[in-house]
């Protein structure tokens, strides 16, 4: 049995009276280990560690706070087989899956590191000889994140490398459900000598965490990655505060199939795609569209793909998708299946929950949706796929733009002229097009309208953690005079 617990300058937070849930092994229903809860008391002291951490970190030069992120990817690196192994445990996803992740989590953090001393400001073209003014980006205070559990090493590294490069302190609040993984995570940054009052790690319940983090004052910024409905939530919390927030909610990405490819090919391109992380992936193909010449051979092959998808324990080399990661995405999944078949689309493949251990379900693939049924609305965030028909691009274009969210969106064509025409038209924070990987160290990672704003990743990844400071001098001794 594994614990998991709150850590508060370096030590391990013991609550008088400790409060403790379960971690459960979706692929078992076994508990692994169990997660200890923090209380008021416990949030406060990480909030008073951060203040002190803030003025530590943002005194400690780039170059140094550099360094010691990259002695945390060396860290990583070393653990990586370990820390794959937990994730795989309290998560589900397939071993190969989760240490392409924790591989991914040390990339990021390592580009952060370099980004860390680039954070330049400018020098303004003063108007009076003897003023300088100089336009100086800082830090924007401690950060309070909050993390889900579908990519329970990535998200928080994202996190933590964005805003410790820029001189930023941290308190992180991962998932309950994988809490191991990110304690892996945060020991790392530690024993790197990232000093414990820079960063804080706090598990609890969700809701009073957040609402007591985000109601101090010492918090200037936050970052939440989950459900719009949540993430509207924090918003309305950080607006009282007038607190800068970045928002990575939720999706529905849908992907444009023009009747130029292959289908065959391309259907599995989409599948491969699609049934990553069992469909938990908020960037997950999630609509597809499939242009009139080449939709029944699209169908046909997408559903022979992901019938032969091998299904099981992430533990198991041979397993291409692992269980989904609670119960509540069984449940989920299978209301949405049953609403589907309602809307009189047809099942091609799957359906149902696979055996009674462990949160198991089919490969799903409907066709011929309609436009009004649920799934087509609401992110499915599991293995279920609708497919329908379209005709024109303009046709496409308004369908594909109705919903509130703009996360990811993809098309695939051999045409130069209409995917240039469809990257223009779709509106999403990251357009995939013949490509599903929208995600690396140095691209903006975010959405628009209800997927959320702000970017991590990138430049915009380190700028959002940053707040500008124009200072106008006089040199000593100059004429007073207008600017
Ligand atoms: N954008 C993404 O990567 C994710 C999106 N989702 C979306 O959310 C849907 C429901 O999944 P849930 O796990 O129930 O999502 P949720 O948004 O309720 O929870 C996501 C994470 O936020 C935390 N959370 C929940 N309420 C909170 C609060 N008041 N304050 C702070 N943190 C809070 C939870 O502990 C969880 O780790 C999914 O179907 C999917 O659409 C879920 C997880 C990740
Ligand atoms: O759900 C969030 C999310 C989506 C994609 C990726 S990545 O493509 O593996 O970078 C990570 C997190």
């Amino acid at each position: 049995m594994q614990e998991a617990y709150s850590i508060i300058n370096s030590q391990r937070w013991a609550s008088p009276g400790v409060r403790a849930v379960g971690i459960v092994n979706p692929a078992t229903e076994e508990a692994i280990g169990r997660v200890e809860l923090i209380d008021a008391q416990g949030l406060d002291q990480a909030l008073a560690a951060a203040a002190r951490g803030f003025m530590l970190w943002k005194n400690t030069s780039a170059y140094e706070r550099a360094a010691i992120l990259r002695k945390a990817v060396g860290i990583i690196r070393s653990r990586q087989d370990e820390i794959a192994r937990v994730m795989t445990l309290e998560q589900g996803k397939p071993l190969a899956e989760a240490l392409a992740e924790v591989v991914a989590s040390a990339d990021n953090i390592e580009w952060m590191a370099e980004e860390a001393t680039r954070a330049y400001g400018r020098l303004l073209v003063p108007r009076n000889a003897g003023i300088h003014q100089l336009v100086r980006r800082e830090p924007v205070g401690p950060v309070a994140s909050f993390c889900p559990w579908n990519f329970p090493a990535l998200t928080p590294a994202r996190k933590i490398a964005g805003a410790l490069a820029a001189g930023c302190s941290l308190i992180l609040k991962p998932a309950e459900e994988t809490p191991l993984t990110a304690l892996h995570i945060v020991n790392a940054f530690h024993e790197a000598g990232v000093p414990g009052e820079v960063l804080g790690l706090v598990y609890g319940d969700p809701q009073q965490v957040s609402e007591h983090l985000i109601a101090s004052p010492v918090i200037r910024k936050i970052s939440f990655t989950g459900s719009t409905p949540v993430g509207k939530l924090l918003l309305g919390l950080a607006a009282r505060g007038v607190k800068r927030a970045t928002m990575e909610l939720g999706g529905h990405a849908p992907v444009v199939v023009f009747d130029d490819v292959d289908p065959a090919r391309t259907a599995q391109q989409a599948v491969a795609a699609k049934f990553r992380n069992a469909g938990q992936v908020c960037t997950s193909p999630t609509r597809f569209y499939v242009q009139a010449g080449i939709y029944p051979q699209f169908v046909q092959a997408f559903a022979d793909a992901a019938r032969a998808i091998r299904v099981g324990d992430g533990m198991d080399a041979a397993v291409q998708m692992g269980p989904l990661a609670n119960s509540r995405r069984i449940a989920a999944m299978a209301a949405l299946t049953e609403d589907t078949l309602a809307s009189g689309a047809r099942l091609a493949c799957g359906g149902k929950r696979i055996g009674t251990r462990g949160y198991f379900f089919e490969p799903t693939v409907f066709s011929d949706v309609p436009e009004n049924a649920r799934i087509m609305q609401d992110e499915p965030f599991g293995p279920i796929v609708p497919i329908a028909s379209f005709t024109s691009l303009d046709e496409v274009a308004a369908r594909v733009n109705a919903l509130p969210f703009g996360l990811a969106a993809y098309a695939m064509t051999r045409s130069l002229a209409r995917a240039t025409a469809i990257s223009g038209l779709l509106e999403a924070g990251m357009v995939g097009i013949n490509h599903y990987t929208v995600s690396t160290p140095a691209s903006p990672f975010g959405g628009v309208k209800e997927s959320g704003y702000g970017s991590e990743g990138g430049t915009e990844g380190l700028d959002a953690y940053l707040v500008t400071k124009c200072v106008t001098q006089r040199s000593s001794g100059a004429d007073l005079g207008p600017l």
